[in-house]
């Protein structure tokens, strides 16, 4: 039981949108105090000052522009009260795991909530780029639907003739293949470190990173971004793929070096691309979403109010199991060892 001496302290850095009853409800055993810092010298301030006792603190996506990116400088600041540090969102790239690791702090991500939403934007864009429904949109908006058959849009392709990659096979891809699978694809491989077993691979077929790139008519991105990932997917990478594949991102824009894309996108290399991540969000370059192959995003993945409140609530669970448990709930996956 927690008394008012010994009530641990929760930092949070960013806002909440939803989850204020869950938050009200976390206040019940713990102190919540909202990070007022506006700027990473100030953060690194209050952290030797008026926060010097906090034992867990909660992020945000957007609380980047307040903190800056939790690396090894930021953890080197972190008082040693902190035993866990819950992010707000499946994608975890604004924080090396290492030097918390290195400080025995976990580190949790939002899982469960983040997957569905996910994949529903990436069936979309997988629908949209096989279909060119955005190229029909495009027409209709510029008053070009004349006497040509679909404003003349150009034909799409069936879902039957299709071979669908999926690279990386989390729970995010496992949600894209759930929901691609009664469409009716030719068939659906994937890749990923390891084979799953049977029962999480649920009938879809394991494959070399080559052979995903080779054989996959549609590739389908949902992979973490870290130092391997990022460009991992690049000049050489693609020329591997078939000609005229369709690619679609819906995991961090940086995985791919995205400013070889207009080059490819325009030669036909690449027959269409779906994204909802960008390299340099919110900045994105005019000359590649224009294309009209192109089906763009910005960075809607999450953006439903279920999504979000499911998230926020997430993040609280993460706090509220540590603060019971010692442990939080879902820690991010290079920690599996971590001793606490
Ligand atoms: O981009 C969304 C997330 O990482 O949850």
């Amino acid at each position: 039981m927690t008394t008012a001496s010994n009530r641990p302290k929760v930092l949070r850095i960013g806002s909440v949108e939803f989850a204020q009853e869950k938050w009200a409800k976390l206040s019940e055993i713990a102190d919540v105090i909202e990070c007022t810092s506006r700027t990473r010298e100030e953060f690194f301030q209050d952290l030797a000052g008026k926060y010097n006792d906090i034992r867990h603190i909660t992020r945000t996506f957007a609380s980047v522009e307040q903190t800056g990116r939790f690396d090894e400088e930021l953890a080197s600041h972190i008082p040693a009260s902190v035993v866990s540090v819950s992010h707000n969102g499946a994608g975890y790239d604004q924080i090396d795991v290492d030097p918390f690791t290195a400080r025995g702090i976990q580190v949790s991500n939002v899982t469960e909530p983040v997957e569905g939403p996910t994949a529903d934007t990436a069936v979309f864009l997988v629908l949209s780029c096989l279909r060119n429904y955005q190229e029909g949109h495009d027409i209709l908006a510029r008053g070009g639907w004349d006497e040509k058959k679909c404003g003349g849009a150009k034909l799409g392709r069936s879902p039957e003739s299709k071979v669908v990659g999926i690279l990386g096979m989390g729970g995010i891809g496992r949600a894209i293949r759930d929901r691609l699978k009664p469409f009716g694809f030719k068939k659906i491989i994937y890749h990923n470190r390891s084979q799953l077993k049977p029962e999480l691979e649920a009938g879809v077929e394991y494959v070399s990173y080559d052979d995903l790139l080779s054989q996959s008519d549609i590739i389908c991105l949902s992979i973490p971004l870290n130092a391997k990932t990022r460009h991992s997917i690049n000049k050489e990478v693609i020329s591997k793929m078939k000609d005229g594949v369709i690619l679609v991102n819906t995991a961090r824009g940086a995985i791919i070096d995205e400013k070889i894309l207009p080059e490819l996108i325009k030669s036909g290399k690449i027959g269409s691309f779906g994204s909802d991540v960008f390299e340099n969000e919110p900045h994105v370059s005019p000359e590649l979403y224009e294309l009209p192959n192109v089906v763009s995003l910005p960075h809607m993945g999450t953006h439903t109010t279920d999504a979000i409140r499911n998230m926020e609530e997430w993040v609280v669970s993460n706090v509220e199991t540590c603060i019971q448990t010692g442990k939080v709930k879902t820690i991010v996956p290079e920690q599996y060892n971590l001793k606490v």
